[in-house]
């Protein structure tokens, strides 16, 4: 009974148009499940994955016209053109999505928004095919037989249709797949060192958003028989926009109240037409001052005060923490060196930053990359990981030569790594943060919805296994908090046990302790120590000259670019050229 909120709401929709007073009521009720269709669209795209689109209009046109130009001008039943119209929005939101790999923020509004008004001139002008602002008339109706209004029958299509699109919706909101477009929108790069290929998930999501979109216009367009390009300007792309900022941004009721708001406020305005942008913009710009989380983040804050601290799990002393399980990608001695540089180089416009850098890591060792400031460290690990691509050399994991790979490829195939200024995605809590890392056993879409749909625990496996990496780094106890309310220091150890998740062969750590006091120290120490116990190689890049000689099995030394040093901490510390590279002085020869 874990679903009983859809049961409920089944027996609403089913029971509402016997409980309406009037006609008046179940269209306004048919409005608002077609506004929120669009919006839980729009809040995906907007909300989760941080593209926004003002262009919707354009979708909802498309489908509508896709499958009511069809049905109208040519005669098609209506099961044949309503899904060509999807068609016809999903192939525009693939294109659409295209472009948003290549623009991004303001560029990509002014994209989605020249797309919205092209959409809308073709749709007034091309009048041979649309009727333009005269309108279509005639188009068949949806009503399923013999109901010649169809108005019950509409009524159940359309808020069966939401009901369906709000438990996916719900199911994202979720499941690993929402934790993804989280991601994504908070940083893409460090989206793909955890295995994420960010660009196929960016344009995923925009094709989601045109086919809820394109839904939302075919049930507009069948709704009452006549279709006028007027219904699909720019306004209707704000309107979406503003339901979807109303309603509460990423929240998964945000959609559904901000369709209600947006359907009412309409309906109460109505005589003031004229001035209904105005209005609603005077709104839109009061809740993004005063109530950033909308509606739903308004409830939330009312509310959440009184809800009861879930019991936390407290963590145990050091020495009874359980390895995780799960540890099978780690290297053997015998395997040669994990990862091998050969000659890499990479310069950003004349500036050489690595300099034909060659070196090898062997399994299961801590090895350490050092040199003053601007030594080219965090460069030569960012080539590593795959962010930048090296200009010349080879990089070799585990064998296999992956210079050409992209940083997603290379974090599945067992590179994981941790960043300077910390990585936490801050709207999930730390056990959420480390099941992003968790690649093996995720299911796709449909088996996960399937499973979701079964069983209220549909991923106690990963929770699971998330909680062992967190007790095991002993942080367990803010398994339910979100990232920004911990101390530096947890959070680094958040991040360590996210990359640890990816269970890697080779963790990259760009200076782990910088900014932490000496007991947070000592514990990220610790936890380094250990992923070596786990049989994992890790390469730290740090300045921390006392901390490296303290963890490293091996050093290997950079200075402008170049390797001037290699060996273990003992015979690094005593080399001529490294002090010199440190004080600054001349090596003595
Ligand atoms: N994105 C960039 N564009 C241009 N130059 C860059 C860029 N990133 C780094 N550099 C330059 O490349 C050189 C190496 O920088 P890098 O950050 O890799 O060194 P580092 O050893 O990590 O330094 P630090 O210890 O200060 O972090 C420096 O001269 C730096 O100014």
């Amino acid at each position: 009974m874990h679903h009983i909120r859809y049961i409920v709401a089944a027996l609403l929709i089913a029971g509402l148009p016997y409980l309406a007073p009037n006609d008046y009521y179940l269209h306004m009720a048919q409005d608002i499940a077609m506004v929120a269709i669009a919006a839980i669209g729009l809040n995906i795209l907007l909300g989760l994955s941080g593209q926004l689109s003002l262009g919707q209009a354009g979708f909802f046109a498309l489908g509508g016209y896709g499958s009511g130009i069809l049905a109208t001008n040519y005669g098609w039943p209506l099961w044949a053109s309503i899904p060509v119209g999807i068609a016809v929005a999903a192939v525009a939101g693939v294109l659409i999505g295209l472009v948003a790999l290549r623009a991004r923020t303001h560029y990509l509004a002014m994209a989605t928004l020249a797309f919205g008004l092209i959409v809308e001139i073709l749709a007034q002008r091309w009048v041979d095919l649309t009727g333009g602002s005269m309108g279509l008339i005639g188009v068949p109706q949806l009503n399923l037989g013999d109901f010649a209004n169809g108005s019950l029958y509409f009524f159940w299509i359309v808020a069966g249709t939401l009901l369906v699109v709000q438990m996916l919706n719900d199911y994202l909101m979720q499941s690993h797949q929402g934790r993804v477009l989280h991601s994504i929108r908070e940083s893409e790069s460090f989206a793909q060192t955890v295995g994420i290929n960010a660009a196929v998930w960016r344009a995923g999501v925009f094709v989601a958003a045109a086919v809820l979109a394109g839904i939302s216009g075919i049930f507009f367009v069948h709704q009452s028989g006549y279709v006028s390009s007027d219904a699909f300007g720019l306004d209707r792309s704000i309107a979406l926009l503003i339901a979807v900022v109303i309603g509460g941004l990423g929240r998964q009721y945000g959609p559904l109240v901000g369709a209600v708001v947006v359907v009412l406020l309409n309906q109460f305005i109505a005589d003031l037409y004229e001035y209904a942008m105005f209005i609603f913009g005077g709104i839109l710009l009061g809740v993004m001052l005063f109530f950033p989380g909308g509606a739903v983040g308004m409830f939330e804050l009312a509310f959440g005060r009184f809800r009861r601290a879930a019991d936390r799990e407290s963590d145990r002393p050091s020495g009874e923490r359980p390895a995780p399980r799960h540890f099978t990608r780690t290297a053997a001695a015998g395997d040669g060196p994990v990862l091998e540089l050969e000659g890499v180089s990479k310069s950003y416009a004349g500036v050489v930053a690595v300099d034909k850098l060659s070196m090898a890591i062997q399994p299961g060792t801590i090895h350490a990359l050092i040199g003053p400031n601007g030594a080219g460290k965090s460069t030569a690990i960012n080539v590593i990981a795959g962010l930048y691509r090296a200009n010349g050399g080879t990089i070799r994991f585990r064998g296999q030569d992956i210079t050409e790979l992209a940083a997603w490829r290379r974090a599945r195939l067992g590179i994981a790594r941790t960043f300077q200024n910390l990585q936490l995605i801050r709207n999930l809590t730390v056990c959420e943060n480390v099941m992003l890392g968790l690649r093996e056993g995720q299911r796709g879409f449909v088996p996960g919805f399937a499973r979701w749909l079964a069983t209220p625990r549909f991923e106690a496996e990963e929770r699971e296994e998330a909680m062992e990496l967190l007790r095991y780094l002993g942080i367990a106890r803010f398994a339910d908090v979100k990232p920004g309310s911990l101390s530096y220091g947890h959070r680094k150890l958040c991040e360590l046990a996210r990359a640890l998740a990816q269970r890697p062969t080779l963790m990259l750590l760009d200076e782990p302790i910088a900014g932490l006091n000496d007991e947070e120290v000592r514990e990220i120490a610790n936890a380094i120590k250990l992923l070596r116990e786990l049989g994992i190689t890790v390469l730290i890049v740090e300045h921390n000259m006392g901390f490296v000689m303290s963890v490293s099995d091996a050093v290997t030394v950079l200075d402008y670019g170049e390797r001037i040093a290699q060996g273990t901490p003992e015979e690094v510390q005593r080399d001529p050229k490294v002090i010199a590279a440190y004080l600054g002085t001349e090596p003595v020869s």
